[in-house]
């Protein structure tokens, strides 16, 4: 897959940044995994505090996709850990971008993905399978619905209705 840079993409879509199709995220995100640049349709998991059904989604093939996790921003637990992270890696995600925190940051990091995530903390999350899947998220100030396609560089995050063209 071709690369996207998204300070290119901002400046040659102004039409759709304007009407929403294309929207940035707020800059609240740091950067984790191998992968800096990653992007491809979007998987949404809504949830507090409770990370079962992200590792059922991950268990699943990724095919290129990127989970985005709306996690309320909680940043008490860790809703990704180092297991995680290479389970989305071998089943071929391309990235995970979480409004929450994660954990094992160094095995993250050494994982063939992107991850985006508000921090790290050492604690994991409750076990219970609540949660809600594929329903649209509102995070760093933008709607994700699921199948949109998400966008990440070093220069921020975009999320777009439609795949960009390069
Ligand atoms: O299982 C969890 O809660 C997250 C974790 O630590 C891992 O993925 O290694």
């Amino acid at each position: 897959m071709a690369l996207l840079a998204t300070a290119d993409a901002c400046d040659s879509n102004a039409g759709l940044l304007a009407t929403g199709e294309l929207r940035a995220l707020q800059p609240m995100f740091q950067a984790y995994g191998q992968a800096r640049v990653f992007s491809g349709p979007v998987v949404t998991l809504k949830l507090f505090e409770d990370n079962v059904l992200v590792r059922e989604l991950l268990e699943t093939k990724g095919e290129g996709r990127v989970l985005v996790i709306d996690g309320g921003g909680s940043t008490r637990c860790a809703l990704v850990g180092g297991n995680l992270a290479v389970l989305a890696q071998n089943n071929g995600w391309s990235g995970i971008v979480v409004n929450g925190c994660i954990r094992d940051v160094d095995e993250i990091n050494s994982c063939d993905i992107g991850v985006r995530a508000l921090a790290s903390h050492p604690r994991k999350s409750n076990k219970k399978g609540h949660g809600e899947k594929f329903v649209p998220v509102h995070i760093g100030g933008a709607m994700i619905h699921d199948g949109e396609w998400l966008y990440a560089d070093s220069d921020g995050i975009l999320v777009s209705k439609s795949e960009l063209s390069t």
